[in-house]
């Protein structure tokens, strides 16, 4: 036992003044906890990828590895406590009873101590709380970057000792919790221990033969895709289905770079428990067979479903809301742990069979190049994707930030609210960020007053232009709410994830009142889809088939989209959709909708626009139309205050006639007969009320009755 100096401040006791008898005791028991559970363990000790395989490599050989784990840390000055934190953090109970025993009955300083009666919070979280961004100081960032000047490979060293979060707060990460495989979150409150019993049979660390025998010998037909630095590959074991990812082991990456990605993935997925993250589920470290192993996602990526040239459905709107707040908590979750991301992109969003996103593959894109010259192509390659998803200040100054992934998942919310892919070569401007932030631009430079309102004003010009016409009806408020998000989460300044969070889930509430009132007391309270009449096919079963119905309507009546027209046609332009031409758009601007917001814009021809790489004239068409149709809705307004959009709109015999941005597309309106049933106006007043706070869900309801 370490003996205080005579004279001054006690020491603790170190590790290394453990007795034989209390460390045997320790290791036996921490040597038959799962391989999951003690790479958790392992993982916050050694941070070091390297150091920890040569230590769990020594298991075959039948030394403890504990022992050596021990010996590793206890050379570096730990101390019992903080070895008992770790433990109680990890709710490895068993073992730390152990030091406990020893702790009492040697009577060392109190200062050891660590109350171990529940597995319940310590009143000081390690962890910042819930809303807290800015990342503490106690927390280094698990990074690696490609920027010339970001720290070397950002790899951290002395993380903090962890304790799991608490209870509420897992509750509320993992709201649906459908844990794929037998992994489970950490977060659970009955002792780790007692759960060995539920934990994999398998080992975490598959053997070079494993990976082949899954793969059938890393065979084509098992390929699902081939990346710049891994191939990704499906493969079985034991009746379960796994992606096994393999790193290229090239000349350009060297042994040092791919260690470095296998700590930043292992810790990531060691430390990080959340329905929203891609669990890693195991990993081999043999030469020549770095593979990292995933569970098989049933719904392939993100990007596979937007970009879907085979699957006829697009992803409804319920779907890409869900999915959007899904990986925005999965950045918030990262973010509060003090981890970057930094890959944020559709194709690395999973979706399991409920479509349940999960964000994985953290860093593999960073890689760093070491060698120089040979690799041009590469390098164009890895600078594109980093282009597509990274906002221009980082590329250019390379400071890591959590804007980076901000900015990422607005790039990816942007891709599901656009439909169009971040980057498209064959389009001008390629990178779908560029079309974003030149909106946000305009609107600024319009738009004298506060951020808000000139966001509020690129956001509708952004619906206006950009919705995916594939998907069907889509509330104009509903869409602006969508757009906003990705405005703030392009914002130059200070973006926040939490107010995207609050956009998104606005919007996921106000779409789930949408399907309710669509689903139950009418069909079709809609702003483009005709209201409901005796006829049959009016009316739809569920939002998921209703949704169908418009998609398949929109589709057949749309004009071709600019993006899909021949470049001479446009210029070679990206698609900004006229709105004058816009017939079937199912975004409808409606000034009563639109009310929440504000008044409505005033449209803008920025000076901007003159000089502008993108087309000018597209956008003048649509903004003046946009400015056309809200003068002109707003002189409607006054006649046809309180009347539900759908009555307003649309004419009540012909299903095929639809809204319009345009001022062509008003001057048929006012021709329109409309026709009011007393009882549904009432409704429609109600509604309008509810928005406004006015009604709570039973009295509008109750209504009704
Ligand atoms: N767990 C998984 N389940 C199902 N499909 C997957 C899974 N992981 C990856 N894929 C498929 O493999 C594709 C490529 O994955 P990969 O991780 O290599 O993405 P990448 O964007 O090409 O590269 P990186 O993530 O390395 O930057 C995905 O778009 C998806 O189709």
């Amino acid at each position: 036992m370490a003996q205080p100096p005579p004279g001054g401040a006690p020491q603790p006791p170190y590790l290394h003044s453990m007795p034989a008898s209390v460390l045997e005791d320790f290791c036996q028991k921490m040597d038959c906890l799962s391989d999951y559970d003690w790479m958790r363990f392992a993982s916050y000790v050694i941070t070091d990828q390297t150091e920890l395989r040569k230590i769990k490599c020594m298991e075959k050989t039948g030394i403890s590895i504990t022992r050596e784990l021990m010996w590793w840390w206890g050379v570096r000055l730990a101390t019992v406590q903080q070895l008992l934190e770790l433990l109680q953090g990890l709710q490895l109970y068993r073992a730390a009873q152990v030091i406990l025993d020893w702790v009492s009955v040697s009577n060392i300083s109190n200062s050891a101590k660590v109350p171990l009666e529940s597995p319940k919070q310590e009143s000081t979280p390690w962890y910042p709380a819930e809303n807290e961004i800015g990342p503490s100081p106690d927390l280094p960032y698990i990074c690696v970057s490609t920027a010339p000047n970001s720290v070397s490979g950002g790899i951290l060293y002395s993380l903090p000792y962890p304790q799991p979060p608490p209870e509420d707060l897992m509750n509320s990460l993992q709201s649906n919790p459908p844990l794929s495989l037998s992994v489970k979150p950490c977060g659970s409150s009955r002792p780790r221990q007692e759960m060995l019993a539920d934990l994999p049979s398998g080992s975490l660390l598959w053997t070079q033969e494993e990976v082949i025998n899954a793969t059938n010998g890393f065979s084509e037909e098992n390929r699902i895709n081939e990346g710049i630095f891994a191939e990704v590959y499906k493969g079985q074991r034991h009746n379960v289905v796994y992606v096994i990812k393999r790193l290229k082991e090239m000349e350009c990456t060297s042994q040092n770079s791919i260690q470095r990605f296998f700590h930043t993935e292992v810790q990531m997925c060691f430390r990080c428990c959340h329905i929203n993250i891609l669990q890693l589920v195991g990993f081999s470290l043999e030469n020549g067979y770095h593979c990292l192993i995933y569970p098989f996602m049933d719904n392939g990526s993100l990007e596979d479903r937007l970009q879907s040239q085979v699957d006829p459905t697009p992803l409804t709107w319920e779907k890409r809301i869900m999915i959007s707040i899904g990986l925005i908590r999965a950045i918030q979750y990262l973010h509060n742990f003090g981890i970057l991301h930094g890959n944020v992109k559709s194709s690395n969003v999973l979706l399991d069979e409920n479509f349940t996103p999960k964000l994985g593959h953290s860093g593999l894109r960073l890689y760093s190049m070491e060698k120089k010259s040979d690799y041009a192509v590469m390098k164009t390659k890895i600078l594109q994707a980093s282009l597509t998803y990274l906002p221009e200040d980082l590329v250019r100054h390379g400071h890591l930030t959590q804007k980076i992934d901000i900015f990422g998942c607005g790039i990816v919310l942007a891709e599901m609210l656009t439909g169009t892919k971040a980057m498209d070569e064959g389009r001008t401007p390629i990178y779908l960020k560029d079309v974003i932030t030149d909106e946000i631009q305009t609107a600024k430079e319009c738009s004298c007053s506060k951020h808000k309102t000139f966001e509020n004003l690129a956001a509708k010009e952004i619906c206006c232009k950009y919705l995916d016409r594939k998907v069907g009806h889509f509330p104009a408020e509903i869409a602006v709410h969508f757009a906003t998000a990705i405005c703030i989460c392009l914002r130059k300044k200070n973006p926040d994830i939490t107010e995207v969070h609050e956009m998104m889930e606005m919007a996921e509430r106000k779409i789930r009142d949408h399907s309710i009132l669509e689903g139950s007391t009418f069909s079709g309270f809609s702003i483009n889809i005709p209201e409901e009449t005796d006829d049959e096919t009016a009316s739809h079963n569920s939002n998921e088939d209703s949704s169908k119905a418009r998609s398949l309507k929109c589709s057949n009546s749309s004009p071709p989209l600019l993006r899909d027209l021949p470049p001479e046609t446009y210029n070679g332009q990206m698609s900004r959709v006229p709105c004058e031409s816009d017939e079937s758009s199912s975004f409808v601007w409606d000034p009563v909708e639109s009310s929440a917001y504000g008044p409505p814009s005033s449209g803008c021809t920025s000076p901007k626009n003159a000089t502008s790489s993108h087309s000018r004239s597209n956008d003048e068409i649509c903004s003046s139309g946009f400015q056309k149709r809200n003068m002109a809705s707003n002189e409607n307004k006054n006649t046809l205050e309180m009347v539900p959009p759908a009555e307003r709109m649309v004419p009540s015999n012909n299903a095929n006639l639809d809204l319009s941005c345009s001022s062509k597309g008003l001057a048929k309106e006012t021709s329109w007969e409309i026709k009011i049933n007393d009882k549904k106006k009432k409704l429609m007043e109600n509604i309008l009320l509810y928005e406004e706070d006015k009604l709570n869900s039973s009295e509008l309801f109750e209504s009704q009755i």
